[in-house]
């Protein structure tokens, strides 16, 4: 445990990299001014830096690194550190920030930060203000977007520069998106990607935010939210489609087997690298994927990483169908939407006599598999694989 307190000490990170609030947990941020300010005054500053952690939405790392070199040169002036090494990447992250304001005088720092925070505290509230249509609850960012068409309810994964990995708070925004959509007058429900992959799986930053509690902690509240999204897939009550319009990666892929369809792109691969990564599998996979495909192809999928296409893993049962990718997008949703106009009501219960015998079963395999990966975050295996990941030595 020592080697991966260590390696996580150099990954943590308090605004660089992770949740908004973290910006204010830098020891730099405590305040100790000097000097008068010329255009933002000593209070507005100061209620600047309050008003950060009251940020609804997460601003993102780019913005993050500006309000801490913003932060620093307000108060220290120009940058005075040693830069740190280059695999304690977050540091040198937030040192590059902050070495580029060059010689930029404190007053004006301050300045461009106060006005830094206003404009995010506008965008933040305007984005609050919106009255969605259809009554249904907004996500609480972006990253996620969900629309009601012709009997459809879509769950779009809008993060298409990262591959659509999913963030802490995306874990968040579907679950709610599934309750609302659970509950709506859509007939079918639909989860896809945008951008050229459907889904990268867990974003390996979501790691590096580590809780006062410590990894201990964070593999605790891990364990849980992961428990608690699988259990929505395993009780969505109507018929849910997945539109796999790209490759899909880790629990993207381990959760197709709660899926009641699963349409794919040719150009889609499937791949559950959980041994690569020090992990093991979720999303209830290690009893839907045996049991769908035989146990030693499912052992070939979540302990050796092998990556299936789409017509490898429509051979398996994984996917019920593959297009062409040409005309993909035209032929699933012709398809959708006259599935769509069938009786609501008896789709609903169709589904629910196909799947409930097997819910009590899903949900104690769910709680099984969250409660040993807890274990497996904790590992050196694990812990080096991300490590590599997030200073760019490993890729899939
Ligand atoms: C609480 C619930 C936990 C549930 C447990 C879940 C487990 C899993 O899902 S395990 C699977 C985790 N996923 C991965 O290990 C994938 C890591 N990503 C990659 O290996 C590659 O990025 C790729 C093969 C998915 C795509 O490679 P490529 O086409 O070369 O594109 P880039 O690597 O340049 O990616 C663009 C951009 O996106 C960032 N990114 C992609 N995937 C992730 C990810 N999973 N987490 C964080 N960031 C990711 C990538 O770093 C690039 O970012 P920039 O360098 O800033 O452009």
């Amino acid at each position: 445990m020592a080697g991966v307190a260590g390696r996580l000490a150099r990954l943590r990170c308090s605004g660089a990299l992770s949740s908004p609030l973290q910006v204010t947990r830098f020891p730099a941020l405590q305040l100790h001014l000097c000097g008068p300010a010329m255009r933002a005054s000593q209070k507005d500053f100061e209620n600047a830096t309050n008003q950060v952690k009251l940020l609804k939405k997460d601003p993102g790392n780019e913005v993050k690194l500006k309000l801490y070199a913003l932060y620093k040169q307000a108060t220290e002036g120009p940058c005075n550190v040693p830069k740190p090494g280059v695999l304690d990447f977050i540091n040198k992250a937030k040192w590059d920030a902050w070495n580029a304001l060059g010689s930029l005088p404190k007053e004006t720092a301050r300045h461009n930060y106060v006005d830094l925070v206003a404009s995010l505290s506008a965008s933040s509230e305007s984005s609050i203000q919106v009255t969605p249509a259809a009554d249904r609850k907004q996500p609480g960012s972006d990253a996620l977007v969900v629309t009601s068409q012709d009997g459809i309810t879509t769950i779009t994964l809008n993060r298409p520069d990262k591959k659509n990995a999913l963030t802490t708070q995306m874990y968040h925004d579907i679950m709610l998106a599934l309750e609302a959509a659970g509950k709506d007058d859509s007939a079918i429900t639909v989860l896809t990607g945008n951008g050229d992959y459907y889904c990268s799986g867990n974003d390996l930053t979501n790691f590096t935010d580590i809780p006062p509690g410590g990894v201990e902690e964070k593999a605790r509240s891990g364990a849980v939210l992961l428990r608690d999204f699988v259990d929505c897939f395993i009780d969505f009550p109507k018929p849910l489609v997945a539109v796999v319009n790209g490759p899909a990666v880790g629990i993207s892929v381990t959760i197709l087997g709660l899926f009641d369809i699963v349409y794919a792109t040719d150009r889609a691969t499937f791949h559950t690298p959980f041994s690569h990564l020090g992990q093991s599998p979720e999303g209830c996979s290690s009893y839907t994927f045996p049991k769908m495909m035989g146990p030693s192809k499912a052992t070939e999928m979540l302990v050796f990483g092998k990556k299936l296409t789409a017509r490898e893993a429509c051979t398996q049962g994984l996917v019920t169908e593959v297009f062409p990718d040409s005309t993909f997008q035209k032929e699933v949703w012709v398809r959708l939407k006259a599935y769509s106009k069938l009786p609501p009501n008896a789709m609903r219960i169709s589904k629910q006599v196909i799947r409930n015998t097997e819910k009590e079963k899903l949900h104690a395999i769910n709680a099984e598999e969250s409660n040993i990966l807890r274990e497996r975050w904790l590992s050196d295996e694990c812990m080096n694989a991300v490590v590599s990941f997030l200073s760019k030595k490993a890729k899939l």
